[in-house]
């Protein structure tokens, strides 16, 4: 018989689930320690919200659904259009969110969804804001124990300013846009060539994929590039987050590309990848998206990004991690004569939040090494841990000595 079970069904056994709800944990606990309240969006959009704004998710990428009433809908394709549009206060606005988006890429028909965790800073346009939004990011990595990551500083203006001065059609601007994001090298140089542009923006442009690596370097071969004020603008900007990100202590983790694109189109400054060595693939994405606001009503200037939590976990998997084994605290045994004693003792230690099991004794299962084993029956009334073994007088005596045990722990 046919099975009707998609292929990309994951996370479906108990390990990677934990594993998962380990990292959703440290999010939760991080994203709190910045000032973030978690929030979430609804499943199902409006199509209209997506198809009417600019700098949006590709339409050809949601996955669209429809109502009993014939109304075009799509499952939620990104999490940052929804929250601007909800965003539209001045004041400082801190939100976070574990959600699942869906997008359906035509190099990856089988992935349709992915859970991103992610943050979104409203009505902070400073220098500062960004840095500590890349922060985050670095701090929730460590927590997660990654020692081997890099963030890639960019800037959304950089390459869109200097290439205003080529102006190219849409075909032309997305050819060179790809080539610049994948530093070919070897493709750029005819395109380039073909357009017939003055010599030195030709350069200029050129130079861009190797705008790559240490800071100081990339910062000074960049002010070699600088055809007009915005572009010193958008320089300085970068310079400014970085050095925010010195005196945060985070600088080696640190390296500038100014041919970094992001995917989605709505950023207008500083953008960010996360990449760790083991994936070759961001795990993390963001930037400043000060005008995204303004398709809704006011621009609020916003930054923000969101982990890929699918990658980390993958990531995690490969090196091995495994998870922190939660077993139960005790097994108790029992037999019938002492069953409604034992069940009581069991729901007062749950209360207490320990994590206990009940076997009527003919069942048990001897064979759990670690945890502490409570034969509760009318002949024996024995709390066996590793190390000692107790005889309890009451359920008193008994609930009292588990959560000593517990607390020693
Ligand atoms: N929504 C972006 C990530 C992001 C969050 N905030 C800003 N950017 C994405 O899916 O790639």
């Amino acid at each position: 018989m046919q099975k009707y079970v998609l292929s990309q069904n994951k996370n479906s056994n108990v390990e990677d689930f934990q594993m998962r709800e380990q990292l959703i944990a440290t999010f939760i606990n991080r994203f709190s320690t910045y000032g973030y309240k978690q929030v979430r969006t609804s499943t199902f959009e409006q199509y209209d919200l997506y198809s009417n704004i600019t700098g949006t998710v590709n339409k050809d990428e949601m996955i669209k659904v429809i109502d009993t009433s014939g109304k075009v809908l799509v499952l939620r394709p990104d999490v940052t259009i929804p929250l601007a549009r909800m965003n539209t206060a001045t004041t400082n606005q801190r939100l976070f969110y574990v959600l699942d988006v869906f997008r359906q890429s035509i190099e990856q028909i089988d992935q349709k969804e992915s859970t991103q965790a992610g943050v979104e800073l409203f009505g902070d346009r400073s220098p500062e804001a960004d840095a500590e939004v890349i922060v985050l990011a670095i701090h929730t990595l460590k927590d997660l124990g990654f020692k081997n990551f890099k963030i890639e500083l960019g800037h959304a203006g950089f390459f869109k300013e200097l290439i205003q001065q080529a102006d190219l059609n849409q075909t032309q601007f997305e050819t060179l846009q790809t080539y610049i994001h994948s530093k070919n090298l070897v493709e750029i140089e005819p395109f380039l060539k073909g357009l017939g542009l003055a010599d030195d923006l030709r350069n200029a442009i050129q130079l861009i994929p190797m705008m790559y690596g240490n800071p100081a370097d990339v910062i000074n071969e960049a002010r070699k590039i600088i055809r007009n004020a915005s572009m010193q603008q958008v320089l300085q900007n970068i310079i400014d987050v970085y050095d925010v990100l010195e005196d945060y202590g985070v600088a080696d983790s640190i390296v500038l590309n100014l041919g970094l694109i992001n995917n989605m189109d709505y950023y207008s400054g500083i953008i960010f990848q996360g990449f760790l060595d083991s994936i070759g693939k961001p795990v993390l994405m963001g930037g400043r998206y000060d005008h995204l606001g303004k398709q809704f009503g006011d621009a609020t200037p916003a930054i923000g990004f969101a982990f890929e939590v699918d990658y980390l976990v993958h990531a995690l998997q490969q090196q091995g991690k495994a998870i922190v084994e939660i077993g139960p605290d005790f097994i108790i045994k029992y037999d019938k004569t002492k069953q409604k004693a034992a069940l009581q003792t069991a729901y007062r230690l749950r209360n207490e939040g320990l994590q206990v099991l009940t076997y009527l004794i003919e069942d048990a299962d001897t064979n759990s090494a670690k945890t502490a084993i409570v034969n509760y029956t009318e002949a024996e009334q024995q709390l066996i841990t590793e190390k000692e073994s107790y005889a309890f007088a009451s359920a008193d005596d008994l609930v009292s000595k588990c959560l000593t045990i517990k607390e020693g722990k």
